[in-house]
């Protein structure tokens, strides 16, 4: 049975991992936390999860090299930085990075690839998400993959199109821009719409989790997909076989 070893493990989704994870036949070997030394749980693992905060990966991926293990980056927030350690890593190890590890996100973002490209620049593309109270990082990681998703669809990048601080007299919409809207409140886990407009006419779409067994679920699948996988960065889709 393939052991995990579970970063950010008193967390929220640390805890749904560790409840989801035996009825995928998978071990939860233990896990690190703020005051724990991520060595520790990388040498018993067989596989690493990292559900934690940003500031804490450069050590996880770390740990994770020195001690040989793959590891699912769930953690959100990330600068590019961050993923030019990512990429670093990856050169030695299996690394899977995804801001979101449900089956119907990696569906949403074929879906807003292909109406953004079908529906054509007349079309403006909005994001909106909201989240619980203390989530720390907005966008969500969703919001900016749903962003590159449409971005692609246009033809552009979303570092080129994005529109993240309207407030005050911004002026008229510009046109192949995406805005990202970020709401919080209460226990909202994790909804995220997409919104296509024209003139007298709208398509949302829109994708809503109610619990986090969702993405619980979809990491410890990454999680043993990667296990035995060589050196490399992979993502969701290849675990969902997209
Ligand atoms: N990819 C996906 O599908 C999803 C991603 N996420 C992302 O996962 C991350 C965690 O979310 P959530 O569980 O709700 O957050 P929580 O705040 O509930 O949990 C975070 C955990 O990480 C630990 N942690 C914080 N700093 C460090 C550190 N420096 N070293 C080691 N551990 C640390 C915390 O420990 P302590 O309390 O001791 O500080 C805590 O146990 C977020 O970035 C979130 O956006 C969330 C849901 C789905
Ligand atoms: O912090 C959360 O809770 C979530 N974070 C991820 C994100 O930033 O997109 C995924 C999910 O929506 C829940």
């Amino acid at each position: 049975m393939t052991s995990i070893g579970i970063y950010g493990s008193l967390g929220r989704m640390g805890q749904a991992i560790a409840a989801v994870a035996p009825e995928l036949n998978a071990k939860v070997a233990g896990g690190a936390d703020a005051q724990d030394d991520p060595a520790t749980i990388a040498a018993r693992a067989d596989v690493l999860i990292d559900f934690s905060a940003p500031q804490a990966l450069e050590a996880h991926l770390a740990a994770a090299r020195a001690a040989g293990k793959p590891i699912v980056v769930g953690t959100t927030g990330l600068s590019p930085q961050h993923h030019a350690l990512i990429d670093e890593a990856a050169k030695d190890i299996a690394v899977l990075q995804t801001g979101n590890t449900s089956l119907g996100i990696g569906l949403l973002q074929r879906l807003v690839r292909e109406a953004a490209a079908q529906l054509g620049p007349d079309w403006d593309i909005e994001i909106v998400e909201m989240h619980h109270r203390h989530k720390v990082d907005a966008p969500s990681g969703t919001a900016l993959m749903l962003g590159k998703a449409a971005a692609a669809g246009m033809g552009t990048t979303l570092a080129e199109a994005e529109v993240t601080d309207r407030a005050g007299t911004v002026g008229a919409r510009a046109s192949g821009t995406i805005g990202l809207a970020s709401l919080r409140g209460g226990s909202v886990v994790g909804d995220h719409s997409v919104v296509f407009a024209t003139q007298g006419e709208r398509i949302e779409l829109t994708h809503r989790a109610d619990d986090r067994a969702i993405f619980a679920h979809g990491a410890v699948k990454a999680a043993l997909w990667l296990a035995g996988k060589p050196a490399g960065r992979y993502s969701m889709d290849q675990v969902l076989g997209g």
